[in-house]
């Protein structure tokens, strides 16, 4: 059995939520995958931070009310957020980044990741920020230290898309894709055709834990822009930024919008979509699109999302699956320390023997 140290870097509804399944789930991963998680740290804005070498019980951490600066009353406690100390100088073997996006700079995301990875320890996030503005720089950094960074939940939470791709599409062609790649705003589109106005919508999408901190990104399309760039650089070969990403959200529809497509036999959805063009070039947009009923995305409701990869030898090959939410989402980072612990040179030694 291998423990593994982790720094939680924010503790809003993901962070929460993996606190969760550590405390029920250690004995099972432990049996099942030969690994255990030991909380060594945590930090977050409103709480402060904490350190402790021998671990912090993730039920306690889950159960007790903090106030603000509430961290400050556990043994190794601070009223502060000081993510530098905590991610440099905790015994941490993974970092866990956590904190909301910032969909224009990536930061302070991009500085957290850094700060782990020179100091050598592995980094799993879910914040699209430092995947779709920094990669190539964190994984370069990764590399030169030997460790793992890894962000499968930055793309349609915890369903599986970009290592699958990666991995069973291998060799099939891959020239593009379209997707419904935004929870919130596809769960604002089906409570709207159902009669609720945009911002009572938006409030049960932030209640339910799938919004942004700052909602905007989600109705705007934002959030999906920095999918897109993520899926077309993972996955196209491609060297996108934002900036190259024409983005529409689905903030102009209006009720009539919605009642006028319905009676014609079409629906809303926010898509995202990148293609190779002829001359090796990426064309990728962000729009709401009409789609006839019949359309394989059409049917695609609430915070679920898909992705229909296009593909040379296998034609379009679709998947569906959890777009947003807290279990979800910290599933996503569960996920990535698996691989990480599956990809380690002793485990490949057994698999290649
Ligand atoms: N929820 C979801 O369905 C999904 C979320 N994600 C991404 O995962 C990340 C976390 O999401 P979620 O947990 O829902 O978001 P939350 O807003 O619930 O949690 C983020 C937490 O980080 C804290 N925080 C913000 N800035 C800092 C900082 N500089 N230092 C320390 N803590 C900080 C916030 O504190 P405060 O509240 O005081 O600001 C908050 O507690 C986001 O980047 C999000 O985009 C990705 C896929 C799905
Ligand atoms: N706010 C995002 C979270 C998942 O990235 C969404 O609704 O899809």
């Amino acid at each position: 059995m291998i423990q593994y140290n982790i720094a939680l870097i924010g503790f809003g509804g993901v962070n929460r939520a993996l606190a969760q399944m550590i405390a029920e789930n250690n004995d099972r991963w432990n049996a099942e995958l030969g690994l255990r998680l030991n909380i060594v740290a945590v930090t977050d804005l409103h709480l402060g931070s904490v350190i402790s070498p021998n671990g912090i019980d993730a039920r306690l951490l889950v159960e007790t009310k903090f106030a603000r600066g509430g961290f400050a009353q556990l043994s190794g406690g601070s009223a502060e957020a000081d993510n530098e100390k905590v991610i440099k100088q905790a015994p941490a073997d993974i970092v866990v980044e956590a904190t909301f996006t910032n969909p224009v700079d990536g930061e302070p995301a991009i500085s957290h990741c850094r700060w782990a990875l020179e100091t050598g320890k592995h980094v799993v996030t879910t914040n699209k920020g430092p995947v779709a503005l920094a990669a190539p720089e964190l994984k370069s950094l990764a590399a030169r230290h030997g460790v793992k960074f890894e962000y499968e939940g930055a793309v349609m939470s915890g369903t599986p898309v970009i290592r699958m791709a990666q991995r069973t599409l291998a060799g099939a062609g891959l020239h593009g894709f379209e997707g419904i790649l935004n929870g919130t705003s596809n769960f604002v589109l089906g409570r709207m055709e159902g009669g609720l106005g945009l911002e009572e919508s938006i409030k049960e999408a932030q209640d339910l834990g799938y919004a942004e901190a700052d909602p905007t990104a989600d109705v705007e399309g934002h959030d999906v822009r920095l999918k897109v760039v993520i899926l077309a650089n993972e996955l196209l070969g491609g060297k996108l930024t934002p900036q190259d990403v024409a983005c529409n959200g689905i903030s102009g529809l209006t009720a009539a919008d919605i009642d006028a497509a319905a009676r014609e036999g079409y629906r809303w959805k926010l898509i995202g979509s990148a293609s190779v063009s002829g001359d090796g070039g990426i064309a990728a947009r962000v729009a709401p699109q009409r789609l006839p009923l019949d359309h394989p995305l059409a049917a695609v409701g609430g915070a679920v999302n898909a992705i229909s990869f296009k593909t040379d030898l296998l034609g379009a090959v679709t998947v569906t699956g959890p777009g947003a939410g807290r279990v979800e989402t910290a599933y996503a980072l569960l996920s990535d320390i698996i691989a990480i612990h599956q990809s380690r040179p002793s485990a490949n030694k057994k698999e290649a023997a």
